[in-house]
């Protein structure tokens, strides 16, 4: 069996429900693992035994959330030769922008190697349930090209 970590911090409870989606879309497919972790709970070992990673990230001062920066610098130096190729994807949520969690997130996944799997879901303001719908299919697609192969 394959392993998506889906890995998200939240402090307001957006980013929580997206998250939520997110695995609920992936588990639709039964040939791959789901793992929802909070940042601050997640480890290398999850880090290192995953088939991909999926960051849910609210924008914080025009940042990532600091909890996902934090499990960046504690598994960089022991991840970065082994995860190299991990295929990733990224969503975040921001009062109004979102951008700058985006272009920071991306620098630092440079930084590992990983590959851009699907396009970023960037949601500004209060998430529709269309929007919620986007995230759950974006979860279910990565968990299909995860089981077959193609990421
Ligand atoms: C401390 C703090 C800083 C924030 N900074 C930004 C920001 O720089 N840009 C932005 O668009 N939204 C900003 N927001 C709004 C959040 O990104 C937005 O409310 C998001 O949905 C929060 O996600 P959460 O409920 O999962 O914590 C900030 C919110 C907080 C609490």
């Amino acid at each position: 069996m394959k392993t998506i970590l889906v890995l998200y911090h939240s402090q307001g409870g957006t980013m929580d429900g997206m998250a939520h989606r997110f695995a609920r879309g992936a588990a639709r497919e039964e040939e791959v693992v789901v793992s929802l972790k909070r940042a601050q709970d997640a480890t290398l070992d999850d880090l290192l035994r995953c088939d991909a990673i999926a960051i849910g990230s609210p924008e914080y001062f025009g940042t990532m959330a600091g909890m996902i920066k934090d499990f960046f610098d504690r598994t960089f130096q022991a991840a970065q030769d082994q995860t190299i190729g991990l295929p990733f994807v990224l969503f975040v949520c921001a009062g109004n922008d979102g951008r700058g969690a985006i272009s920071q997130i991306e620098r630092i996944v440079a930084g590992y190697k990983w590959r851009k799997a699907l396009e970023h879901i960037r949601i500004a303001g209060r998430p529709t349930e269309a929007d919620f719908l986007a995230i759950e299919e974006l979860g279910h697609t990565l968990a299909a090209g995860v089981a077959l192969g193609i990421f």
